[in-house]
């Protein structure tokens, strides 16, 4: 297939989603399906556009004054694909699969000088208007900035696992896949996302993989697992564990001494947790599944309590966009009921002296800065570690910077360190 076949298969995916409401991944199975002729190539490079434009489908539609998925998919591949419209219009030609040739209004709209000439910065930024005050109160004047960076392509990263190999091993396993250079976290190794129809490796048909060395893990999971401080030898609860991606990281932190208990209330959402301990050899971690009172024996018995908590995911928009435009206010306001309650029921694990980390994927302050401050305020026995020092204990030669905020929170962001949107705060009950 060329690029005509391709953008008219990314057209018809992007009406599908629309009319059938259906999630991005199932639509385009759905189309590879019906379309078996079609290579891996011409999968990844119609993904690609599809994702691009749901990434950016404000300012797209702005640009081109209209949100069609034409429309959408046009603007992609000449703005940011940098295609020239000329020779699309001569490829689509002699192309029984293209889409019908662009014409004088859309080349002048694709073609514009200041394409954005009037667009609020909610179009800019390329989120739902409603976000804009919440994204300007945990950025300030960076927040469009900010949100342009949410939108943009996800890099692959991947974390060595160091109960099976060390990085040096990984990368000569993953050698021909040309992962980046830089360390920019100790464990960690990446692929950048490239551009136009480039595609990241299939890791996990690797032997490497099978074998447990590494895991895919986004470098800002890493890091707040990280900074969550497990250490060998603590008793340790992963109390939202979910498919137990923290739960590896901490395990080979702790180098399989201790003992984690890793629980969630959803036991579909744990059960990829058992292939996975052990794929990672993680022999410290003891799967609590839910039920009556599976926890009730480590009440005030343990040095750490992570949750990682269920939140709105808006620091993963740039691989789930579409959760981006759903997301409503009553949701928003779900989630930050939801973890106001988990961090009640985390606090009476704990030992005295013993340390809460709190962990979401949102960038939103409601869930994170508000959320820790007004936990702080109503439960005076919890001190929050400085987050500039719980930073430097874990990163100090790290090449990136991430922010620190009033109560103790620690915040990354693809914008600020290249990575989804995490936050992590520390507090140690008195
Ligand atoms: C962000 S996900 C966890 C991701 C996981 N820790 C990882 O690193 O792969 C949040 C998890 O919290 C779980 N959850 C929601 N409410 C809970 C509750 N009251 N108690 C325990 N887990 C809960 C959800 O089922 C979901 O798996």
């Amino acid at each position: 297939m060329r690029l005509p076949g391709r953008i008219a298969a990314a057209i018809d995916v992007l009406a599908d989603i629309d009319a059938h409401k259906r999630p991005v991944a199932e639509a385009l199975k759905a189309w590879g399906l019906n379309n078996r002729f079609a290579g891996a190539g011409d999968r990844a490079a119609i993904g690609n556009l599809v994702y691009d434009a749901l990434r950016r489908k404000s300012s797209h539609a702005w640009a081109m004054g209209s949100d069609t998925p034409r429309a959408l998919v046009l603007s992609v591949v000449v703005r940011e694909w940098g295609e020239n419209i000329e020779e699309l219009n001569q490829s689509f030609e002699g192309d029984r699969f293209a889409a019908a040739p662009i014409d004088a209004d859309e080349a002048a709209k694709l073609t514009a000088a200041d394409p954005l000439a009037g667009a609020p910065d909610h179009v800019r930024g390329d989120v739902p208007e409603w976000i804009a005050p919440h994204l300007a109160e945990s950025f300030g004047e960076d927040w469009v900035a900010e949100a342009h960076d949410l939108s943009g392509r996800p890099p692959l990263d991947l974390r060595v696992n160091t109960l099976k190999a060390n990085r040096d091993k990984a990368l000569r396993a993953l050698s021909r896949f040309a992962p980046d250079a830089t360390v920019i976290i100790p464990e960690g190794i990446r692929f950048p996302a490239g551009d136009r129809d480039s595609r990241t490796p299939n890791v996990q048909s690797e032997e490497g993989y099978i074998k447990g060395w590494f895991e895919v893990q986004d470098f800002g999971s890493q890091i707040v697992a990280a900074l969550g401080g497990a250490r060998g030898g603590e008793q340790v609860l992963d109390l939202c564990a979910g498919a137990g991606g923290k739960t590896l990281a901490m395990a080979a932190a702790m180098q399989n001494r201790g003992q984690i208990f890793a629980y969630d209330s959803d036991r579909t959402r744990l059960a990829p947790i058992y292939d996975r301990l052990k794929r990672a050899g993680a022999r410290n971690v003891q799967v609590r599944a839910p039920g009556e009172g599976v926890l009730d024996d480590l009440i005030g018995k343990l040095d750490r309590v992570v949750v990682d908590a269920p939140c709105t995911g808006s620091g993963t928009w740039r691989r789930q966009p579409t959760a981006k435009w759903k997301l409503t206010p009553e949701q928003l306001a779900v989630r930050v009921e939801e973890q106001r309650a988990i961090l009640i029921e985390a606090a009476k694990y704990l030992k005295p002296g013993g340390t809460l980390v709190y962990i979401t994927c949102s960038v939103l302050p409601e869930e994170n800065a508000r959320q820790a401050a007004s936990f702080l305020e109503a439960n005076p026995e919890f001190k929050a570690v400085a987050g500039n020092k719980l930073w430097m204990s874990h990163f100090s030669g790290a090449k990136l910077r991430a922010r620190f905020s009033p109560e103790g929170g620690v915040s990354l962001t693809p914008h600020l360190t290249g990575t989804d949107g995490f936050y992590v705060i520390a507090m140690q009950r008195g």
